[in-house]
């Protein structure tokens, strides 16, 4: 903006110009876009707003070289919504610039933009330089290290400039913007004005909306940090396997529910399950974890081990502190024996299992003093397990979760999965159990399941096209979709593998 000051003198006859000058920017009263963001204190920013003025106004005397400060917040949390207001307090212009336009293909050319941008902000003083994702000039094109020359030609630039440039780096750790401290202003904090420029396109916004856009938010977050959930399993999507659950429960909700139980010493923190695959170890766990509203963290052993150095360690230590952060909570490690061979046997360079099997002691032990972390292990082959691992303490808790040998286990997991169907009344589940192969485990139950399921789509897609259903119709299986899907079905542990688990199940429960 540029305002001419004409001076006369009484004395003399004539008119005296003089340059033009930079001047503070009076506030403009005809902003843009709803005042809920444009006011002088936005909510919940009010405070980041309000340090961000005392930190400026005392350099806007005429000797004063300027300021700089670091404002660090998540994107979107409302840093330029801030430093937008902080200036228009001080009427202060605003210089925006995105460091990424600053970044160029050498060190050097770098250098002679950021030049160009800090004599365009010495032009308009008084004036705020907003120099947004600053952490990029710092970072080398291939995103490896520190340019050094650019990061002392930025110090220089700021050394050396003499004008009444006050700087804000949209990234650092002086001031904190924060996101969920405008989510609680509203909507009870709103002022009339601020509910007006919400409404403005004519939907009124309840506080059931905001806490529906908050859950979906948090849920959101959750996956972006990896964080664990409860799951949504339920004991009845279980079917059968009456003696694990007991077990489960007497490990995990007792002590839950009786913390005295702690203090007396008698809370176990491990279970190990193990058996044939399909059996539905992790089902259960999940299904524990959800009937005692405890988040569920999985973890399959093959994950956790990786190529670097101290990295596997590092990561059994980040799963347990995640564990700890949402606790109460269930860590279920699948296919431990993956995770913590014998120690010494493994023939790994360099002893890496070895020490994956120490940390994981180390961090089993240390779960005694935590109180919410419960730790399932699962495994088809327990035999191979690092023997520390099964000592008191540990996982001292053995369970055998097997196959459905008998009809009326297998008509209860039949039940549990059809309930996710909808099949024809006149299906007889116990029918269709009597024509099953004597040994089943759940999954392939659910296999069966899942190809009555393919036969009735196909059954229903030569229906649509003979024009005697219509696509909207609700596809119901039906007991010829079973039986089809019975003459295919192949029990997926056969009769030698069974006996293997047997025997190693005789071995485990004669310990
Ligand atoms: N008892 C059961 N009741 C209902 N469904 C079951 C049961 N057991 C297994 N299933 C079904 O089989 C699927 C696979 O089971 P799950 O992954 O829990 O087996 P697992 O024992 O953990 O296998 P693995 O040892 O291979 O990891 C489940 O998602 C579920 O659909």
């Amino acid at each position: 903006m540029c305002v001419y000051v004409y001076l006369m003198k009484a004395s003399v006859i004539g008119c005296l110009q003089r340059g033009s000058t930079n001047s503070l920017a009076p506030c403009s009263i005809l902003e843009v876009g709803p005042s809920f963001w444009t006011c002088l204190s936005p909510p919940a920013l009010s405070s980041t707003v309000e340090q961000l003025v005392t930190i400026i106004q005392p350099h806007l005397t005429e000797r004063s070289r300027g300021c700089s400060v670091l404002l660090v917040g998540p994107n979107g949390s409302g840093k330029v919504t801030a430093i937008k207001a902080a200036c228009r307090r001080l009427h202060l212009h605003l210089l925006k610039v995105d460091c990424v336009t600053l970044c160029g293909d050498t060190a050097a050319a770098c250098e002679s933009k950021m030049k160009a941008v800090f004599h365009k902000a010495e032009l308009h003083h008084p004036c705020v330089l907003l120099l947004r994702n600053l952490q990029l000039l710092s970072q080398r094109r291939d995103g490896t290290e520190m340019d050094s020359r650019v990061v002392s030609a930025l110090c220089q630039l700021i050394a050396d400039s003499h004008s009444r440039v006050h700087f804000l780096w949209s990234l650092g750790l002086v001031l904190y913007t924060n996101l969920f401290g405008l989510l609680r202003s509203y909507p009870h904090g709103a002022s009339a004005q601020e509910e007006e420029d919400l409404c403005v396109c004519g939907v009124t916004i309840m506080a059931a909306d905001f806490t529906k856009a908050l859950e979906s938010l948090q849920e959101a977050h959750s996956q972006a940090i990896g964080a664990p959930k409860i799951p949504s399993v339920r004991w009845q999507d279980v079917g059968g396997l009456q003696h694990v659950k007991k077990e489960i429960l007497d490990t995990i909700q007792l002590p839950l529910e009786h913390p005295e139980l702690l203090s007396l010493d008698l809370r176990r923190s491990g279970l190990l399950l193990y058996g044939p695959p399909g059996t539905g170890k992790t089902l259960l766990a999940k299904a524990v974890a959800t009937e005692c509203s405890m988040t569920f963290l999985s973890v399959k052993g093959p994950e956790v081990i990786n190529m670097y150095v101290g990295q596997s360690e590092e990561n059994i230590r980040e799963v347990f502190s995640k564990a700890r952060a949402a606790a109460p909570c269930i860590v279920f490690f699948d296919e431990l024996d993956s995770l913590a061979p014998n120690r010494g046997r493994s023939g790994d360079s360099g002893g890496v299992m070895d020490r994956v099997v120490s940390q994981l002691l180390a961090e089993l032990d240390g779960l005694h003093s935590s109180s919410d972390v419960f730790v399932i292990g699962a495994t088809n082959r327990p035999d191979l397990l690092d023997h520390s691992l099964l000592r008191p303490g540990r996982f001292d808790k053995l369970v055998y979760v097997g196959i459905n040998e008998d009809r009326e286990s297998q008509l209860q997991v039949l039940k549990a999965i059809v309930r996710k169907f909808k099949v024809d009344p006149t299906v007889n589940l116990s029918d269709i159990v009597e024509q099953c192969p004597p040994q089943l485990t759940g999954a392939d139950v659910y296999a069966l399941c899942s190809d009555a399921m393919m036969f009735a789509i196909k059954r229903k897609i030569l229906r649509i096209s003979e024009g005697l259903e219509s696509e909207d119709s609700v596809l119901t299986l039906c007991a010829e979709d079973f039986s089809q899907a019975l003459d295919v079905l192949q029990p997926s542990v056969s009769e030698q593998e069974l006996h293997k688990y047997k025997l190693i199940q005789q071995k485990f429960t004669t310990k």
